[in-house]
């Protein structure tokens, strides 16, 4: 399992939560990593935890004032990239330019999407990974493992048929390695997460627990 941790716009420590997830990570075996705000990417880098982009724009280099240019963020350290968001929604074209702006920046990618169908419209355009999370059940206390089963195994469904090599993650109110591994028995591949580490009083004891069955 995946374990990416989306640290959105949370009042956190981006480099303390870097630091827990590097040690974590080390000592479990498991894959995380962090995906901080665009202006701490480097810093979070700096700390050798993988570090993902929380999305890139469509454009390439040029007069783009405002954009999150993927190859910038690939310099800065990023290895990977959100792309599309329930709080950050994007037209389908440039989601689809995302992706292919990450690609040139050889950044993996994951674009995030509403529901089953949403999760076959994202797998055909050709990221690496989907992760379906139920707007209603983000930042909340219910697992999308526990609270909509349904839609995970259904957005696993969705995407096989789309692209078998496309994995997909899901993710809204996970906060316990007993939700990580629900997650996984229903055919995901990685969870994305943000408020069961990120507001966390310790985020290091939260992600032993997130990796404590796996
Ligand atoms: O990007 C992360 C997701 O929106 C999940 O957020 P959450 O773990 O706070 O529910």
């Amino acid at each position: 399992m995946f374990i990416l941790v989306n640290l959105k716009a949370y009042p956190c420590d981006p480099i303390a939560v870097a630091k827990a997830a590097k040690e974590v990570a080390d000592e479990s075996g498991v894959r995380i990593a962090v995906s901080p705000q665009a202006s701490q990417i480097s810093a979070v880098a700096d700390t050798g935890v993988e570090t993902w982009a929380q999305h890139v724009s469509p454009n390439q280099y040029g007069s783009f004032t405002g954009s999150t240019l993927a190859e910038a963020a690939a310099d800065a350290g990023a290895v990977g990239t959100l792309i599309n968001h329930s709080e950050n929604r994007r037209k389908l074209a440039d989601i689809d330019a995302s992706v292919r702006a990450a690609e040139r920046a050889d950044l993996e990618t994951c674009v995030c999407a509403n529901n089953p169908r949403q999760t076959a419209a994202a797998a055909a355009l050709g990221p690496d990974s989907v992760a379906v999370e139920p707007p209603e059940l983000i930042g909340g206390d219910v697992s999308v493992a526990s609270g909509d089963p349904d839609i995970v195994t259904d957005a696993v469904a969705a995407a096989q048929e789309v692209d078998e090599s496309v994995d997909v993650y899901c993710g809204a109110g996970v906060s316990t390695g007993e939700d990580v591994t629900a997650a996984q028995e229903l055919g995901a591949e990685g969870i994305l997460l943000a408020s069961g580490v990120a507001k966390a009083d310790d985020p290091k004891e939260a992600l032993e627990d997130l990796v404590s069955d796996l």
